[in-house]
Parts: structure tokens; sequence; C-alpha cells
């Protein structure tokens, strides 16, 4: 990953009317699962519509170093020649994961019940970042971890194969930890078993099971129970990646706030396990109509009507979190636009994603002159009943604190700000969303691109 050393920062202004129609990249989540289960099956997989962004790329570089061969051709298809489940090769390097949690908590999975050993390194927002939740049930199952500072990368893991199948209550909502087991159970003897009381993104279990593996999933009064039956043998696959509801979630809220606007938004990937967001803003009165209902590679898809709309004041059920958990930041940003006070609790995961989004976003939109109160697990905010934020001539300047989410949400704001909005580092956004810009520009919002400092 070749970034510019300085920060690059972005300025973003009150915007007109926003209209037209925009195209969403591939999903994130799935653009990781793809290369990775591609590279553990036998033969070559091919993957349409895969995300580029610096975090998946990260996935690509960490699998070719394990022994796949990753390729895209002229017409920018991925070719993946996988080396199988239990073939994967000993890494050279250590693992540089730059600033993805999801490359570093599932590949640790990969590792762990085969016979390698590898270090995992990443920026200073990941270094940061609480592994603990993935070495507790890895070394169950008869990995090693190791790490200078307690949990926290860098962190070299040593596999053990045959590794030790468990059976496993989540302790924390985490589709991650989920993740990293179920992959874990792919090279173990045996029945892994992950049991999950609050429901999480079900990627890794589709697409597991699209694969081949021998994957069944139980419900019982809400909690679910995944079994995985180990020493599976996967089978190539031709995987077409829907949109990123993430992603789309920021061209959504800007049609919602951006006065005038009228636009469609197409590819968004529907999943229930993922559109707890696009659920919460039509009960906020967001004007979003779902045209073209489809399926992408075996996920509902569907292109997104938006219209400008006066959205009122919500309070988000628990039960919705994981189904949005990344979405928070730009939520906060359509409640401070909303009439009335919205309690936005239950989020403590917030405070451990590339950065600690609420305290960052309290920040933030304090600056905007939101009126909000900060509590350990969420924010309740005062909306400005669709006035702007910030005060005419006043610039505000925000920190993204290497997180991409915050840098995206922000630059959202300066399109309905009095005197707009300076994110210090827009780098970050190249990790999930490198068209970002562009394709707010297509519905008519420029924002301006500072030199490099
Ligand atoms: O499994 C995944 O692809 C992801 C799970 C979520 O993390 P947690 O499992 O930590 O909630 C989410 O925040 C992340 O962006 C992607
Ligand atoms: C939390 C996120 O990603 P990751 O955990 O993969 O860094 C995110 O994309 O908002």
């Amino acid at each position: 990953m070749t970034r510019p050393v300085h920060a690059c920062p972005l300025v973003s202004r009150k915007a007109p009317p926003l209209s037209g129609k925009v195209h969403v990249p591939g999903d994130k989540s799935i653009s990781h699962r793809a290369l990775m289960l591609s590279a553990l099956a036998v033969g070559e997989s091919f993957v349409e519509g895969l995300l580029e962004g610096e975090d998946v790329l990260a996935t690509a570089e960490a699998m070719r170093s394990m022994g796949a061969d990753i390729r895209k051709d002229e017409k920018g298809c991925w070719h993946i020649h996988g080396v199988g489940v239990g073939s994967l090769l000993q890494p050279q390097k250590a693992l540089d994961m730059g600033n993805s949690g999801t490359s570093t908590r599932l590949l640790m999975g990969v590792v762990a019940s085969h016979p390698i050993t590898a270090t995992f390194i990443g920026d200073a927002s990941l270094s940061k970042r609480p592994m603990g939740r993935i070495s507790t049930p890895l070394s169950l199952m008869g990995a090693r971890f190791s790490a200078a500072e307690g949990n926290r990368l860098p962190m070299t893991v040593t596999g053990l194969y045959p590794a030790i199948p468990i059976e496993y209550r989540l302790p924390v909502a985490s589709a991650q930890v989920k993740s990293a087991i179920l992959l874990a159970g792919l090279n173990t003897p045996g029945i892994t078993r992950v049991i999950e009381p609050v429901p999480t993104r079900d990627h890794s279990e589709r697409m597991l099971k699209g694969y081949g593996a021998n994957l069944s999933v139980e419900e019982n009064d809400g909690v679910r129970i995944i079994s995985i039956h180990g020493e599976a043998e996967l089978k190539p696959q031709h995987i077409i990646v829907p949109g990123d509801p993430s992603s789309a979630a920021f061209l959504v809220v800007a049609g919602l706030i951006v006065p005038g606007s009228d636009l469609i938004v197409e590819n968004v990937g529907l999943n229930p396990t993922r559109s707890g967001l696009y659920t919460m803003l039509k009960a906020m009165g967001g004007q979003i109509e779902y045209l073209n209902p489809r399926e992408v590679g075996g996920e509902p898809v569907a292109d997104l009507s938006v219209k400008y709309s006066h959205l009122k004041a919500i309070d988000v059920p628990p039960s919705i979190v994981p189904s949005m958990i990344d979405e928070f930041p730009i939520l906060f940003i359509a409640a401070a636009m909303a009439e009335g006070k919205s309690t936005l609790q239950g989020l403590a995961e917030l405070r451990v994603k590339e950065s600690d989004r609420i305290a960052v976003m309290a920040e933030g939109l304090k600056a905007l002159g939101v009126s909000l109160e900060e509590k350990e697990d969420g924010l309740i905010i005062e909306g400005s009943a669709g006035e702007g934020l910030g005060q005419k001539g006043k610039m505000v300047s925000i920190a993204a604190h290497l997180d991409h989410r915050i840098a995206m949400s922000f630059a959202v704001a300066g399109l309905v700000s009095e005197g707009g909005v300076t994110i210090d580092d827009r780098r970050p956004i190249m990790t999930s969303f490198p068209v970002f810009g562009q394709l707010f520009k297509e519905l008519g919002a420029e924002f301006e691109m500072g030199l490099v400092k």
C-alpha cells in the first residue's frame, strides 16, 4: 500500500440539490470473504465486482503470501487459484493488514488451524484495536499468540494442526469473531460450533455453504447455533459481489438531508443482517423506495430512490444495532438534521472501531453547534430540524483519526453546513470507498481535495 506520507485534507461546503444516478461499488465484507474462501478452494475462482479498497487489497496480499495466485484480468474480473484447506504456505514476511480489522481477525482464524506461523502488523489505528476477543477462542482451539503489548498488533499467531474443535458462545456481538472461529473450524477435525445470542452479519455462513462447506444454522428463541464440519474441501466459485450498503449509506443520507435532492443509488445490498440503517431512516420519515429488487451473488439487492425529506428523531432499538454497526457515524449526522431528540445507545462497540466513534463524532458535532449528550454507550442528539449545521463564515475543522467512516460522515455534514467543514485527512476513505468523491461529483457536489501538505 503506497500512501502519501502527509495528510491530505478534504473541504466540504454547502451543496446544491443532489440529483442523478450512481452505482455503489462492491461490499467490503463479501469481498474479503470471497478472496479468503477462493484461496482456500481447490482450483480457480472468479470474482466480479470485488471492492478494490485498501482493506480488501490487504487481504489479497496476505492470501498471496500464503500461496494463492490472485490477479485481475483486463475486464476487471479477479481470478484466484486456491491452494485448498490445509495447504496454506508459511508466509515469508509479516502480513501487513493496514487499517483493516476484518482482514486481521478473519485471517487469524484461517492461520489458527494451519501448521504455520504468521505475524500480523497494521497502522496506528489497527494497532490500538482489541485482539483478545479473537485470541481467546482461537487459543482454546490450540493456536498460540504472542504480542509485545497485551492483545494488540503486532501479534504472532502459530497455528495448530490438528486443531481442537470448540463450542463457543460469543461474549460480544461480532461477525469478525464468529467468522474467525468458523474459518479456523474449516481445517479442524470434527464439528466447531459458534453460539450467537445476538445475530450479526451472516455473509460467512452464506458463503461457506456456497463454497461447499458442511455448515448448518439452527435458531432457538433468536439464538443462532452455527455448526461447521471440519477438514472441508471447498469448491471454486464464480462470485458477483453486490454493492456495499455501508458505502451507499453516505449517498442515501446526503440525498435525505440536502434540500431539493432527488437521486438514485443503484446496486445496494439489502441482506437483512446489514440493512438496519435503511429501516431506521424510513422510520424517521426518509423517502426511500426500493426499486428493481433482485438477487446478486445470493444476496438481496435493490436500487434506492431517495428524496430530500423532513426527518424526525428516532430511538434505535438495541436488537437492530448489529445490522447497522458501521452506519452510526452517518446516522448521527442524519439525527443532527432531524426534528427532535434521538436516543442512540447500546453502541459500546463503536468505541473500539478504527477510532472511538462515539467520542470523535461527539466532538465534531459539537464543533458544528449540535447539542448532544455523550453517554458511555452512545449519543443523545438534539436535531436542528433541517436547519443547516455550523455558522456562516465559520469553517469547522475535523480530525478523522485514521477512520474512513468519520471522514465520510463529516464530508456529508459539510454539504449542509453554513461555513464548510475541513477534514484533516481524507486518505482513510481509500480503505473502503475509493470512488466516494467521484460519486458525489456525479450527483453535483464537489469536494475540494486539498494538496498534500
Ligand atoms: O465481519 C465483517 O466483515 C465486519 C464486521 C463488523 O465488525 P465486528 O465484528 O467487530 O462488529 C464490522 O464493523 C466490520 O466493518 C466488518
Ligand atoms: C469497522 C470497520 O472495519 P474493520 O473492522 O474491518 O476495520 C468499518 O469498515 O467500519
